[in-house]
């Protein structure tokens, strides 16, 4: 279990190295290697299709891995199948929504505690839940397909708190909402890391991130061009200008 120069005292929990992927012979990550400790709140960066998405599904069994080694929690997770990969601990958001419409808030939250031990403790999650996601509380016997853009995107994020949850990777949650939106859903998720959550976020910009994440990832066409503080990254303006226009 490797720890680096940010995390000193804490354990790494996610090891990605040289990981690559392709869809059929079009190479699209070229061999990337990141690092989140527990407790953290880190972000990949990138321009659109430039592969964010891509590890995200390659990390979490629902893409093909070319090559490489992914790394949860001390165990190797490489080969492993998504199912089992969600059984560890390690929780998948993927873009948009994906709720069930014609189901209330509360009923979409309960599917994502289907596995044993989440079901018996959904009561408490929910209370979690609602301690981190205020404005679901108030919509919860609402229909899913009633809500607002942002009020989704924050079930679908809770949703993945309901499983036995070590760390969630959310894929651009800010995508599609308007400014407000975005400022109300990066509100709640700064609450993530205050009960001691793990996160791996994945957005376009630094700006997005940079009040909650300490450490960021840029990937510009399938490799990681740069690995630091969000603020360095804002302020590193020829990078900034090379990589994100
Ligand atoms: N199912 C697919 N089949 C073939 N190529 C794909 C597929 N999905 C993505 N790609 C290609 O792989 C590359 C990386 O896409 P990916 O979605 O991982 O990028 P991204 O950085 O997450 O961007 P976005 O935010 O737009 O999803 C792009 O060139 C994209 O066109």
């Amino acid at each position: 279990m490797g720890t680096t120069e940010r995390g000193a005292n804490s354990r790494t929990l996610l090891e990605v190295d040289d990981l690559t992927a392709a869809y059929d012979d079009t190479p699209v990550l070229t061999g990337i290697n990141f690092r989140v400790h527990e407790g953290e709140t880190v972000a990949i960066l990138g321009p659109n299709g430039h592969g964010k998405t891509t590890a995200l599904r390659a990390i979490s069994g629902l893409h093909a891995k070319k090559g490489g080694r992914v790394s949860f929690d001390g165990e190797e997770i490489s080969k492993e199948s998504s199912h089992r990969i969600v059984a560890r601990g390690l929780i998948h958001v993927p873009q948009g929504d994906l709720l069930f419409g014609d189901m209330t808030v509360l009923e979409n939250l309960l599917l994502g505690a289907y596995l044993p031990k989440a079901w018996r403790e959904r009561k408490e999650r929910l209370e979690k839940v609602w301690s981190i996601f205020g404005r679901i509380h108030e919509r919860r016997n609402e229909l899913a397909r009633n809500l607002s853009g942002g009020e989704r995107r924050m079930v679908a994020i809770a949703r993945g708190l309901m499983a036995d949850v070590k760390l969630i990777m959310i894929d651009e949650p800010s995508l599609g909402l308007a400014p407000v939106a975005i400022d109300n859903l990066y509100s709640a998720l700064a609450k993530l890391n205050a009960v001691g959550l793990t996160t791996l976020i994945v957005e376009e910009s630094p700006e997005r991130v940079s009040g909650i994440a300490e450490f960021v990832y840029l990937l510009d066409s399938g490799s990681i061009t740069f690995a630091g503080k969000a603020d360095e990254l804002i302020r590193d303006r020829v990078m900034l200008r090379t990589y994100l226009g």
